[in-house]
């Protein structure tokens, strides 16, 4: 585990806060692609959709770079993107291409580790070597690093070469959304994080805190809501889903967030296996990876290395979702 200082590998865990706290680095490349090239939604420059043009480079176990696999499988971009899957196991180099533990290796470059896409894009590059990565093979670059815009991107960059309309963000819909990721990032998604890389007993309670509270939350809403906005399926739950998925083989025990487990929570876990089996979505579940990276990877927090065997899961066991009305996914 390190990053990138003026291109060079430096092999440095992250550096806390005076106070204990985990803090993420933003991504830094924010670059967009659209159907004709025009600029993104911000004003972002951008490049052309095209069949073969872009790479993705991702982690099975890393629950930023899940979101843009789900969305590669939903938008039908399987056959225009390609990926690369780095090992399970982040060590001295970060993130590889060790087929020995579980990378596909790099399908494009025959590279060995993930931080020399990073000097490929610019070989002074300062910053952490992190995935999901979108790359451009035509320009030589990384186009984005930061999944919630990745997610953004293949929502419908391509639709007129796959011809989906399946819309994840539908304009209706949007405030709603913005308002449920601007709650759920800090204190679920990121939460566990800051719950796991705390390095004073206040900042992990505080994250404790309010992780716990966030999921009692959501547990209410689902109660009456098939998904988080209503009777859609949106972006909202898919980045939500990422984490939960992990919660109990992972979160509860090596983060410490064990309060309860998403089981304990009717709502959740229901909701947690409807997605779970919603068609092409298991298939994007590797919990051999999952388990194993953080494990292994961060001997920090468990020395030995030594990976659980359990929990056990049962994410294919029926859920009782049918109760309250649902409408799929939005399309176009
Ligand atoms: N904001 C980024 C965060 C990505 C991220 O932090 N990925 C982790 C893996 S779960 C990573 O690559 N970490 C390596 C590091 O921080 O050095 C996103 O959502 O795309």
């Amino acid at each position: 585990m390190g990053l990138l200082v003026d291109g060079q590998w430096q092999d440095r865990w992250y550096e806390n806060s005076q106070d204990g706290e985990f803090q993420r680095e933003q991504a830094q490349r924010r670059n967009w692609v659209t159907r004709d090239g025009s600029p993104g939604p911000d004003g972002q420059d951008a490049v052309r959709a095209e069949a073969g043009r872009f790479h993705l480079y991702v982690s099975l176990a890393c629950p930023w770079a899940h979101r843009t696999l789900i969305y590669r499988k939903l938008k039908q971009l399987e056959p225009l993107i390609d990926v690369s899957v780095v090992s399970w196991l982040m060590g001295e180099q970060g993130w590889t291409f060790d087929q020995a533990t579980g990378s596909s290796g790099d399908a494009l470059d025959g590279l060995r580790h993930l931080h020399q896409r990073y000097t490929s894009d610019d070989p002074r590059y300062t910053g952490r070597v992190t995935v999901p990565v979108l790359w451009d093979r035509q320009a030589g670059c990384i186009v984005n690093n930061e999944s919630a815009e990745i997610i953004r991107i293949f929502n419908e960059a391509f639709d007129e070469l796959t011809g989906s309309r399946l819309d994840f963000y539908p304009t209706p819909l949007r405030a709603e959304i913005d308002r449920l990721n601007d709650r759920i990032y800090p204190a679920v998604n990121n939460g566990v994080y800051r719950a796991g890389f705390a390095t004073s007993q206040k900042a992990y309670e505080a994250a404790f805190d309010r992780l716990f509270a966030e999921l009692d939350y959501l547990e209410q809403r689902l109660e009456r809501s098939r998904y988080l906005t209503g009777e859609y399926l949106t972006e909202a739950d898919w980045r939500l889903f990422t984490t939960l998925v992990r919660f109990d083989a992972v979160y509860h025990g090596h983060f410490k967030c064990n309060l309860r487990r998403i089981r304990d929570y009717p709502n959740l876990s229901n909701w947690l296996r409807e997605l779970y089996q919603w068609p092409g979505i298991a298939d994007t579940v590797d919990l051999g990876h999952i388990k194993h990276h953080y494990y292994a990877s961060h001997r920090h927090i468990n020395p030995t290395g030594i990976v659980p065997k359990g929990p056990a899961l049962s994410l294919e066991d029926s859920h009782d979702r049918e109760r309250l009305p649902g409408k799929g996914i939005w399309q176009r």
